[in-house]
């Protein structure tokens, strides 16, 4: 990088470039002082190294111009052409602070440099084609292959909206929606291409996104997809002749139907690999909705029990009555009403399989002391009968109810939870975990429009804004719901913010409490606001916020808000912070 403003050899600074700027044209060129120019491109002043140290000792931000440090010590920098100032430093001591503190930038610097290079070398070693482009749809990184395909220069491309380089591109698009877009086809050069488009979130937000081109075209990888269905075929065809004594263990994982990329769904994945692997009972708790039948399904599927039946019961829904002999079976003639033959229990069906106990919590007392019994001798005795039958059951027990407190108030019994908390899975509520909304919304878009035939509809980026705003009190069910709802009621292929159920929306606006709804209802009434001065409003809380955080440094309040220095710049005039 030329020092010079204006992409001449000689090295001079602009007065409005950045004491961090100055500092790093210092290190590279090792040089003493630089000449200052202005617009004109006049030489107004220089800068000498000792000042600009001696403006980061007495903690000048380093994103200050050098119009601003002149301003404020008009007698450090000489303004004329001349000899520069040398203002003297103070003492020994500040001396070493500053030296200390140019190494760690140089470091930082170079450290900076070399991952620069070897996430570039990464990316030009790739096959594929990847581009990546930031919050606004600018390209900000693009490799080798893509260049070569599109016959353009990495130079050329940098900087510019991706629209403008790549045909077709949809990718300024899955900024705005939030939503991967996986292997879809894209018409470069009039040829279908195959291409992901993933993304990138940073603390509920958007940052930017890349997009894969994948392999040369569509045909390459229909030949790939035909390779792959040989390549079973013969897979097949090979274990039908072998014929496996042993009867074979599932192969696919229900790990996948647990939509969602957040750290929490990451990390109950991880809980559901390792519970799968023991016998142990399982308690699952979580609010109604978060999925925890979904999940005890995925631990019985990835389970040794995986051959055997999943069975579910919710303990609160089947009258209490009824409640023993649903669980244990009866024999004939047990009681008024009993079935000819007597009918099996629901332990007796999971035998070898997995018995999800959901709304365990709702369980009578006298019917925990009674599944305590069974799971500790691992024996089911059938109402009105004498024999007991063995059992190799995996229990799963859910609740959403506070069992540490039912059992402080006597409501549950203590054995009984001790007994079923062995391995214990919390799933949190969807609004403590938004990253996995757009994710959701996705996958129920493709489920549910293909399930009726029908073309995938899209959210615009307002709709998408109020989905993540909203607080979902029914969960992923509820979720589930919207999506049914809007694949009905919309009729274009655009889902707006409009089209949204209104309960969503006025419930996003007052989700918070306190005095930001306050302020936000002020807004609302005062303004007659649209949806958008909301989201402007949160965006300004939030970097002002930021900019308190960081002390008003605005380099390490825009990394703490992921977004580029120059984008905050940008909205510090829209907000006139
Ligand atoms: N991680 C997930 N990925 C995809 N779908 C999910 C996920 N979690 C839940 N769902 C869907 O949400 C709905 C509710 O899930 P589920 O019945 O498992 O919730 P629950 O916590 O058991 O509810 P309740 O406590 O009311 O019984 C279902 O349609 C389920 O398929």
């Amino acid at each position: 990088m030329c020092g010079n403003a204006y992409g001449c050899e000689e090295i001079v600074l602009r007065a409005d470039q950045t004491l961090k700027e100055a500092m790093q044209l210092f290190i590279r060129y090792e040089i003493n002082e630089i000449p200052v120019i202005d617009h004109q491109r006049r030489k107004i002043g220089r800068l000498t190294c000792k000042t600009l140290l001696k403006a980061l000792a007495d903690k000048w931000d380093d994103d200050a111009t050098i119009e601003s440090l002149w301003n404020a010590q008009k007698t450090a920098v000489e303004h004329t052409e001349g000899q520069p100032i040398d203002v003297p430093l103070e003492s020994h001591a500040s001396v070493s602070k500053l030296i200390a503190k140019v190494q760690r930038l140089k470091l930082e610097l170079q450290e900076a440099q070399s991952m620069a290079e070897t996430m570039k070398t990464v990316l030009d070693s790739a096959y594929e084609g990847i581009v990546v482009v930031d919050a606004q749809g600018i390209i900000r990184e693009i490799n080798k292959a893509y260049c070569q395909f599109l016959g353009i220069h990495r130079e050329d491309a940098i900087g510019k909206h991706v629209t403008e380089v790549i045909e077709n591109t949809r990718l300024h698009i899955c900024i705005e929606s939030g939503i991967p877009e996986r292997g879809f086809i894209q018409k470069i050069f009039d040829q279908p291409m195959v291409v992901h488009r993933i993304p990138i979130w940073r603390e509920g937000n958007v940052i930017g996104a890349i997009g894969m081109l994948i392999f040369q075209g569509v045909s390459e990888v229909y030949q790939i997809f035909q390779r792959v269905q040989e390549l079973s075929r013969q897979a097949s065809q090979k274990e039908k002749n072998v014929k496996r004594a042993a009867s074979p263990k599932k192969q696919t994982s229900s790990l996948d139907s647990l939509v969602g990329r957040s750290a929490a769904i990451a990390k109950i994945k991880q809980m559901v690999r390792r519970a799968a692997r023991v016998p142990f009972t399982v308690l699952i708790t979580g609010e109604s909705g978060t999925g925890k039948e979904v999940l005890a399904r995925a631990i019985h599927q990835s389970s040794p029990y995986a051959d055997g039946t999943f069975v579910s019961v919710n303990c609160a829904a089947i009258p209490e009555s009824l409640l023993e002999a649903e669980l244990f079976g009866y024999e004939e003639g047990a009681f008024t009403g009993a079935k000819k033959g007597g009918k099996l229990g629901k332990f007796q069906l999971a035998h070898k399989g997995t018995l999800f106990l959901d709304e365990i919590g709702d369980m009578p007392l006298y019917m925990q002391a009674k599944i305590l019994r069974v799971l500790e001798e691992k024996k089911v005795e059938r109402v009105g009968g004498v024999a007991e039958i063995e059992l190799d059951v995996r229990i799963i027990a859910a609740t959403n109810k506070n069992l540490e407190e039912m059992v402080r108030k006597g409501q549950f019994r203590e054995d009984l939870f001790y007994r079923l908390n062995i391995i214990r899975i919390h799933i949190p509520a969807l609004r403590e975990r938004k990253m996995d909304i757009p994710y959701l919304l996705a996958y129920y878009m493709e489920r549910v429009c293909e399930q009726f035939g029908l073309k995938q509809k899209e959210f615009t980026k307002e709709a998408m804004q109020a989905l993540m705003d909203y607080s979902w009190p029914g969960n992923i069910r509820e979720l589930v719901n919207v999506v049914e709802w809007l694949v009905g009621m919309v009729d274009g292929q655009k889902i707006e913010k409009e089209h949204l159920p209104s309960h969503l929306l006025s419930s996003a606006l007052l989700m918070k409490n306190g005095r930001e709804m306050e302020e936000r209802k002020k807004i609302i009434e005062q303004t007659d606001a649209h949806w958008r001065d909301i989201v402007d409003y949160d965006e300004r809380e939030r970097i002002k916020q930021a900019l308190i955080e960081e002390k008003g440094n605005k380099a390490a309040a825009a990394r703490k808000l992921g977004m580029h220095r120059s984008t905050l710049y940008e909205k510090l005039k829209k907000y006139n912070l």
